[in-house]
């Protein structure tokens, strides 16, 4: 579904921030990326959906190249960004029926998943309301709600939990869970290592820009937890 093969940029000819990365999500995954703060996601995470170039490797969405054909591998993604900057003019509902265009998602399933989306997020009575008046959890829940209404191939997310709270996060982890269920993939960042380690199935750590662990989360840990993991890789590691 998403394949990285050495992956490298750097930022004003200085350091890597991210230096020969591969890696593979396959569908069904939900792989989650983690590392310390400047450890290389967010780099990771932009050049996969195409928002920003890269110097060295490839890229690959379902098979095709996000530098060489960039349209297809947008139009099978859906990326939510760690401060989603939404038009803040528009009404919620506006503002979904506008990437419901973009994405071309036909009328009757457009408004059966706002609805049903809006209706599990608790975000429906505020649809209609300008996104300027929403708090920072109601404007993440729009951008979780525009990430679904295509039902993308592929879902990429950096650091989606912050600012939820604990019901909005719950609802998230199933309809992450639901989605991978219909053979999609979910690529996302996050901080949290319990959240990383009872929702994903695969787990890959950065560090320095560097992939210093990949694979099955039952593997990465072993008998450890996952933070002891993480502390002890991160630590002691190239
Ligand atoms: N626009 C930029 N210009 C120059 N350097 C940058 C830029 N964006 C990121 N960097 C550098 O690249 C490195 C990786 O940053 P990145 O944002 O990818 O890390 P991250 O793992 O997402 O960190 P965090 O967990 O703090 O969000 C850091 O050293 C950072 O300073």
């Amino acid at each position: 579904m998403l394949t990285i093969r050495h992956l490298t940029k750097t930022y004003n000819k200085e350091k890597k921030a991210v230096d020969d990365l591969s890696l593979t999500v396959q569908a069904g995954d939900i792989y989650g990326f983690i590392g310390h703060n400047g450890a290389g996601k967010t780099t990771t995470i932009r050049a996969v959906t195409g928002v920003m170039d890269f110097d060295q490797g490839e890229i690959f969405i379902c098979g095709h190249s996000v530098k060489k054909d960039s349209v297809q591998c947008k139009s099978m993604t859906a990326y939510i960004p760690d401060n989603p900057d939404l038009y803040e003019h528009l009404t919620g509902i506006q503002y979904l029926n506008f990437i419901g265009d973009i994405f071309q998602v036909p009328r009757q399933e457009r408004e059966e998943r706002i609805r049903h989306y809006g209706d599990l997020l608790e975000l429906t009575p505020n649809l209609g309301d300008l996104i300027s008046s929403y708090s920072h959890g109601m404007k993440q829940k729009t951008a979780i709600i525009s990430a679904f209404l295509h039902q993308p191939r592929l879902l990429v997310l950096d650091e989606p939990f912050v600012g939820l709270d604990p019901k909005a996060s719950f609802d998230l982890k199933n309809m992450m869970h639901e989605l991978c269920g219909k053979g999609s993939a979910i690529f996302f960042s996050t901080h949290v290592l319990e959240v990383a380690e009872k929702l994903c199935n695969k787990i890959a750590i950065i560090k320095n820009g560097k992939l210093i662990a990949s694979g099955n989360t039952q593997d990465v840990r072993g008998d450890s937890s996952l933070e002891e993991v993480f502390l002890e890789v991160v630590d002691h590691d190239a």
